[in-house]
């Protein structure tokens, strides 16, 4: 990580915590031995979204003042009963709650959006169905999906982690309570920070696991232990804000993201750093302040922190130069196809921007006034909100309130951290 002179602080945001860090320990805490607490949870679509569909699987989930904290009892086990969970937008849930509901018993049918229904479950359905899981899927592989669970035994297997990490991640999570734990094979893997984040927190939890040499990894079983934990504002959310401080010259600090940070999007300051932002990693915080017109010229992998990929394209026409993002195949999979969806509203906006299976590559240029197709993707809504601040009165959006799905409060939030300053 990047450190350097301590900066001021500027604005502090106000950044909600993170979606991965609760869908997780949400599953986690159903999955544990008692009361786990999840202190500052995100409340927004897909974790609302996951903290209903594991109620209706007869694990309820306890909201303290404010959402505080939500309070989660497990039994060590997996769900009993029948139930029709409702997954939404939300990818985390779609990917993984069928493992864990498959270690339990009963009948789970899963479904969510036709946005969601549309994303691929392929890896995860030739997994549950190699552990022996009984299990029905909708048309072309996608939800809905139906899981006849009896337990799973454990054992072998191989998970093709491509396409998406969260198959893994899900399967992982599940692994404790697999009556022989499991080893799996990874192969080729996107979105690796994400399995870091998944073993962190399951050790956090108790569980044992061990990665040998060649990236297999062996998962005891044992139940969960309840835990009481934090969760950090949501990194990917955060780089709207840091890239809002580089385009306006503000500085932006975010209380609560520092060097210890579980979250790998969190790296996405050290892209803004190649842009000349002046940025600080901090023990508890990270600042970055604006230093001027962008500098482009370069090309960055993006394929490990692909939520954040659109943040950078958006700002990409005020850079002095092109600037390329390869490695984000992936990103086409998800809430839209996202190349597509920048370079589309890119061009609209007169950006001369073109695009290869993995990449996209922006030019410098003068937005002109463009209404932004967002296709239901919060991050597609996000990343331009940021390009129009830098263009007041340019970019107006076709859908603003997707934002809902990770950050509900977004709007609200640049306003008044960069309403009256100096936009560029
Ligand atoms: O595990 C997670 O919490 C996530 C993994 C990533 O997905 P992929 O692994 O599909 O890239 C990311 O895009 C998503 O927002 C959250
Ligand atoms: C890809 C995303 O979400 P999901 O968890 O639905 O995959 C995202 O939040 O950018």
């Amino acid at each position: 990580m990047i450190t350097e002179k301590e900066p001021g602080t500027g604005l502090a945001a106000r950044i909600p915590g993170s979606k991965s860090l609760t869908n997780r320990l949400l599953l986690l805490a159903a999955a544990a031995d008692g009361t786990s607490t999840v202190r500052a949870p995100l409340v927004s679509e897909d974790t609302v979204a996951f903290r209903e569909a594991l109620g209706v699987c007869g694990i309820p989930v306890k909201t303290g003042p404010g959402d505080a904290f939500w309070e989660v009892t497990g039994t060590g086990r997996g769900p009993t009963g029948s139930a029709r969970p409702w997954c939404a937008d939300a990818g985390t849930a779609a990917r993984f709650l069928p493992p864990f509901a498959a270690t339990g018993h009963g009948s789970f049918l899963f479904d969510g959006s036709s946005q969601l229904r549309a994303r691929p479950q392929r890896p995860l359905l030739d997994a549950l169905r190699a552990l022996g899981v009984d299990l029905e899927p909708g048309p072309g592989n996608g939800l809905p999906l139906l899981i006849r669970a009896q337990g799973i035994e454990g054992g072998e297997l191989s998970v093709d982690s491509s396409l998406s990490s969260q198959y893994l991640s899900g399967l992982l999570m599940a692994a404790p309570l697999m009556r022989r734990g499991l080893r799996i094979r990874t192969g080729s893997l996107v979105s690796r920070p994400y399995i870091d984040m998944t073993l962190a927190l399951m050790q956090r939890f108790g569980a044992r696991v061990d990665e040998s040499a060649d990236g297999t990894l062996t998962v005891e079983p044992r139940p969960y232990d309840a835990t009481d934990i934090v969760v950090e504002p949501d990194a990917s959310s955060a780089s709207y804000v840091f890239a809002a401080a580089a385009v306006t010259g503000r500085t932006v600090t975010v209380p609560g993201l520092g060097t210890d940070s579980l979250q790998g999007d969190l790296r996405f300051v050290e892209v803004l750093r190649h842009t000349g932002a002046d940025v600080h990693v901090g023990p508890t915080a990270t600042t970055v302040t604006g230093n001027g017109p962008l500098r482009g010229g370069f090309t960055v992998d993006m394929g490990e922190i692909s939520d954040t990929f659109m943040t950078l394209a958006a700002i990409a026409p005020l850079a002095d130069e092109p600037i390329t993002i390869t490695g984000v195949a992936h990103a086409r999979l998800k809430e839209s196809d996202r190349v597509a969806a920048m370079a589309e509203n890119l061009r609209a906006c007169g950006i001369e921007t073109t695009e290869g299976p993995d990449r996209i590559t922006v030019h410098p240029g003068v937005p002109r006034p463009t209404r932004i197709a967002c296709h239901r993707d919060h991050r597609i809504a996000m990343s331009f909100s940021v390009l129009g601040l830098a263009a007041p009165d340019t970019i107006t959006l076709d859908d603003p309130e997707c934002v809902a799905k990770t950050f509900p409060e977004f709007h609200d939030e640049m306003r008044r951290l960069f309403t009256g300053h100096a936009l560029r």
